[in-house]
């Protein structure tokens, strides 16, 4: 949660321009990031990515056919390495992909994007970019000489994902590309971008950044993938990165308010925090007021169910990850709208763990509230939760980090409790 709330404090500073800045005029996509390595590539329709993804795998089209069609993916675990060494290594183009969202040209596809406001719906958005980011890793580790994939290949995190633009037309066409950037043993870090056609160019409005993990072709361990071999300077500064990144969220997981107490300055600005929510006219700790033009944490709160019907299926018969965050985002934003009594745009998404996959059959529970306020800026977090019908007991499964810009100034958020205020990221307080 801290580096999310530091990246808050950056945006309220002007420090940080999401993604290549809200006012970027027209580019030519092709000359950015590696698109020169790939010209001759011909976008695929965004609705082919699942039929492909679902061919590589073999998963079934229909929910009664589940369990034979993993029954069949159990033959597939022989063409598993045995180490990575034994697998050929892979160019960044190898896995480069482009997908084209042809909302222009297709109204009866835009109906499913759409927003009341006119805009995209972003959580369509999260749901495509999860798609590419594993159909991109599956191009990574192709066998050429088998049809099917021997790999289940899972979203564990999205890193960040900035967003350069502040809303989308439904009405003008949106390109993604995405390629593997780095990759460990049995982890890809991905990068996407999206475009949307302006006049007759493409323009960037997002940047995104994925880990995938490659498990087994039943999914119940790891598997290896294929190294990956860098062609140019650029391609070795996007691995640096990568192996840069893979070292602060070790670091960053070792810092976890849960596994350790707050630092003496943290403690410091949240006894601050206390003192400034005491009654003056009275001498009691319990007497609390909030100061003007501010809201207890706890007032923000927003709360949903969803059953996880098959029809949110992912390719290996779990609840499809795209479908989660499409629901927490939508509950984030609903969330940052009410506090904040304006419409929200969404500036940035950090660190979605994916710590346990979502049966089948599960009920969703999505807690969600706002954790961080600056000038116009919210920043929301949605807490997931799943339980079986049978069993009682819940588990978390994920904590999304939204942070979105309101169109008016918005209030303050108090912590009442210890616990609010260590979910509050008090070293942003600290930057105020
Ligand atoms: C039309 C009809 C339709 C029919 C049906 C088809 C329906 C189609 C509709 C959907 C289509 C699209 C589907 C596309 C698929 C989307 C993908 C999902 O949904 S997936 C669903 C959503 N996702 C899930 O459900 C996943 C849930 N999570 C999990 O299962 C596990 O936490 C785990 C597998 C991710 C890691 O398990 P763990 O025991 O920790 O594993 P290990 O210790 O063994 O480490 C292995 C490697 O992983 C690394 N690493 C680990 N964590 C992280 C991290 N946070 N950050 C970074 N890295 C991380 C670690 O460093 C190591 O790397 P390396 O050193 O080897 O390189």
């Amino acid at each position: 949660m801290r580096r999310a709330a530091l990246r808050l404090c950056a945006l309220g500073k002007g420090q940080l321009t999401p993604g290549r800045g809200l006012t970027q005029g027209p580019q030519n996509p092709k000359k950015q990031g590696i698109f020169h390595i790939h010209e001759a590539c011909s976008p695929i329709h965004v609705n082919h990515v699942r039929d492909k993804l679902r061919e590589i795998v073999g998963a079934s089209t229909n929910w009664r056919d589940h369990v034979k069609a993993m029954e069949e993916r159990k033959l597939l675990h022989s063409f598993l390495a045995k180490s990575q060494d034994e697998l050929p290594p892979r160019r960044m183009k190898d896995s480069y992909i482009e997908v084209l969202l042809p909302l222009g040209s297709e109204p009866e596809l835009r109906e499913k994007y759409l927003t009341v406001q006119n805009t995209v719906r972003f959580g369509r958005i999260l749901e495509d970019l999860d798609s590419l980011g594993v159909l991109t890793c599956y191009m990574h580790n192709k066998i050429h000489s088998a049809k099917m994939s021997p790999l289940s290949i899972v979203t564990a995190l999205v890193d960040k994902i900035d967003m350069c633009k502040k809303s989308l037309s439904p009405e003008q066409d949106i390109k993604f590309s995405g390629h593997v950037s780095w990759v460990g043993k049995t982890s890809m870090e991905v990068k996407m971008q999206m475009f949307q056609l302006h006049g007759d160019e493409f323009c960037p409005v997002l940047d995104a950044t994925f880990v995938m993990v490659a498990r087994d072709s039943e999914n119940k361990g790891p598997a290896f993938v294929n190294p990956l071999i860098l062609e140019s300077p650029e391609e070795e500064e996007l691995f640096r990165q990568g192996e840069l990144n893979k070292g602060r969220r070790i670091a960053f997981s070792s810092t976890s308010l849960l596994k350790m107490a707050p630092s003496a300055e943290e403690r410091t600005t949240i006894h601050e925090m206390f003192l400034s929510t005491l009654d003056p006219k009275t001498i009691s700790f319990r007497s609390r007021v909030l100061p003007p033009n501010a809201v207890w944490m706890e007032n923000s709160k927003l709360k949903s169910l969803e059953i996880c019907h098959p029809q949110e299926r992912n390719i290996f018969n779990r609840i499809f990850g795209g479908f989660l965050m499409r629901k927490a985002y939508e509950l984030g934003w609903a969330t940052a709208c009410s506090f904040g009594g304006s419409r929200p745009f969404v500036v940035a998404v950090d660190d979605i763990m994916f710590q346990k996959p979502v049966e089948v059959g599960s009920l969703l529970f999505l807690s969600s509230q706002v954790c961080f306020t600056q000038n116009n800026y919210i920043q929301v977090r949605v807490h997931s939760e799943v339980a079986s019908l049978q069993e009682k007991e819940h588990t978390t499964t994920n904590v999304f980090h939204f942070t979105f810009m309101s169109e008016k100034e918005v209030p303050l958020v108090f912590p009442k409790t210890y616990g609010g205020s260590v979910l509050m990221p008090v070293s942003t307080r600290a930057c105020l």
